[in-house]
């Protein structure tokens, strides 16, 4: 307990209440107060988000959507106002929320890890047991989703030509990534708000990257810091950065010089999203979180249509083009890759440029709908990069829609370097958090080894174009409304207590 002076320093919960209006707003953020009145009409997510908690303890929905350190960074440290004592704040009476109640009743039906069998497994028991906002966050796509489901879809399109007779004991999935050695050619992909699925955040992605000892890309958008992330890894462990270029290039370039200093093998720029695309399950979903009334966006300077994907991003600089890569090569030794190409065109512009790699991706099909699947368009590029002789120029990733190891080899065959893996670790971290990825990653690499044999290759070089027929690549037949594997994969309903009736 703390002794009586040092509690009569503390502002009480009623003084905070004082202060619940645009003239006068105190939040309680992590039991100290803030004076946001002056920040109001600067905060990317708008004024009305805030004012919802004017006066009152806005932890809970701070934590999702800002990194800790946050306050410490962008708010003026006179608007710091101390400690409140927690006793004296009136605890919001949660009202009852139907929908709550249902989710809350199948966390308690939910399968066992054990019966997750595979990536879409975590994505059927995720479906039904994240909050909403979470699951529509990670799951959606933009407008209608057509890239999204493309992405997984292209790889039904490659079959294999496997090879018989082949020495396959022993099977080595090992390779290196710019340089680094990894147990597997994945990693996972930057991904924002890590704790809309999981208060811990990010931290657990670090850890299951660290068992399996494969890389964790940074995403500057996380929930957790960026300090925090990196403390988080053991020593030699490795961790890229993602960035979004910020307009004031002073910020950017603070923020790549620290990432450097921390030890970071990697700077992934993200070139896909000089704006975030929309996202409309997030769009519904956030408006219903903060209550409708903020949809009449009076007096709001935020665009609040867009969702939260766009409040959180308004700092990311859509003039950014090929003039600044002398810059980004001049202010860091790390080595710079692109992320979000999506032609060949801009393949042999990016070797051009003398960066050290590209991330063939379209963000999993939130950014521009009806962009090509990363593997489509590498069909598209290693041919001509062989016709010049510029195949082992840079180094060449996909991501998007790699749900099983055959995802992974057949980009391996291909000529990737190595795959980025998304939304499955975010849905196995959501639903069962650190076990859940460290088991999503366990599967991948029991895939692997065994993909490895059938297809007829014991270790990563031996995988090439040979292995697999793409002829059906380019054909866009029409998508299914919903990816079926994931939907009738399980039913999540009927726990291992409860028999079908
Ligand atoms: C699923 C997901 C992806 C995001 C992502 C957030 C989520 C929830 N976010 S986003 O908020 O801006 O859209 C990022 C991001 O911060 N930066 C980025 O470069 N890619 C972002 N991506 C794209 C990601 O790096 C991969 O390109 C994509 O996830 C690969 O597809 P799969 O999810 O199907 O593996």
């Amino acid at each position: 307990h703390d002794s009586n002076d040092t509690q009569a320093n503390k502002l009480t919960g009623e003084q905070v209440a004082e202060h619940n209006n645009k003239d006068s707003c105190w939040v309680i953020v992590h039991g100290r107060a803030y004076d946001v009145t002056e920040f109001l009409p600067e905060h990317p997510g708008g004024s009305k988000i805030i004012l919802k908690y004017a006066g009152k303890d806005a932890t809970e929905e701070f934590e999702p959507i800002h990194p800790p350190d946050t306050l410490d960074k962008y708010l003026d440290k006179s608007k710091h106002l101390g400690e409140v004592d927690m006793q004296t704040v009136e605890q919001e009476e949660k009202e009852f929320d139907p929908e709550e109640e249902e989710r809350l009743k199948r966390v308690e039906r939910m399968p066992i890890l054990e019966q997750c069998y595979n990536l879409m497994d975590f994505e059927a028991v995720a479906r039904n047991v994240m909050k909403k906002t979470a699951w529509a966050y990670y799951s959606s796509g933009a407008d209608d989703e057509i890239t999204m489901r493309e992405n997984h879809n292209a790889y039904h399109k490659i079959w294999f030509r496997p090879r018989v007779l082949v020495d396959v004991e022993k099977i080595d999935t090992t390779t290196t990534m710019l340089g680094t050695k990894v147990d597997m050619p994945f990693y996972v992909t930057a991904t924002a708000l890590g704790k809309l699925g999981n208060p811990e955040g990010e931290v657990i992605l670090t850890r299951g990257a660290k068992k399996h000892n494969v890389i964790q890309m940074i995403p500057t958008l996380a929930s957790c810091s960026f300090d925090e992330i990196c403390d988080a890894a053991e020593d030699g462990q490795c961790q890229w950065l993602q960035l979004y270029v910020n307009k004031d290039r002073a910020v950017t370039k603070r923020i790549v010089e620290h990432a450097e200093k921390r030890g970071c093998k990697g700077l992934f720029i993200t070139v896909d999203a000089p704006q975030l695309g929309r996202r409309e399950k997030d769009m519904r979903s956030k408006f219903a979180d903060v209550g409708s009334n903020v949809q009449n966006t009076s007096g709001d300077n935020v665009d609040r249509s867009q969702g939260a994907a766009r409040a959180i991003s308004s700092f990311i600089d859509p003039s950014l083009s090929w003039k600044d890569i002398p810059w980004f090569l001049s202010i860091t030794k790390m080595p710079i890759i692109l992320k979000g190409v999506q032609c060949v065109e801009d393949v042999i512009r990016a070797i051009e440029s003398g960066v050290h790699g590209v991330v063939l991706s379209n963000h999993g099909g939130r950014q521009l709908d009806f962009a090509r699947s990363g593997i489509e368009v590498l069909a598209e590029v290693m041919p001509v990069l062989r016709e010049r002789g510029w195949q082992d120029r840079i180094e060449i990733f996909v991501d998007g829609g790699v749900r099983r190891a055959t995802d992974i080899i057949k980009a391996l065959c291909l000529g990737a370097k190595g795959v980025g893996i998304g939304r499955p670790f975010l849905y196995a971290m959501s639903a069962y958090g650190l076990p859940g990825v460290d088991r999503a990653m366990q599967l991948l690499k029991d895939e692997m080894e065994m993909n490895m044999r059938l297809i007829g290759a014991s270790k990563v070089s031996e995988l090439n174009s040979t292995l697999v027929d793409t002829r059906g690549l380019s054909m866009h037949t029409a998508t299914v409304p919903h990816d079926t594997l994931g939907l009738n994969v399980y039913d999540p309903l009927i726990g291992p207590k409860e028999k079908a009736k």
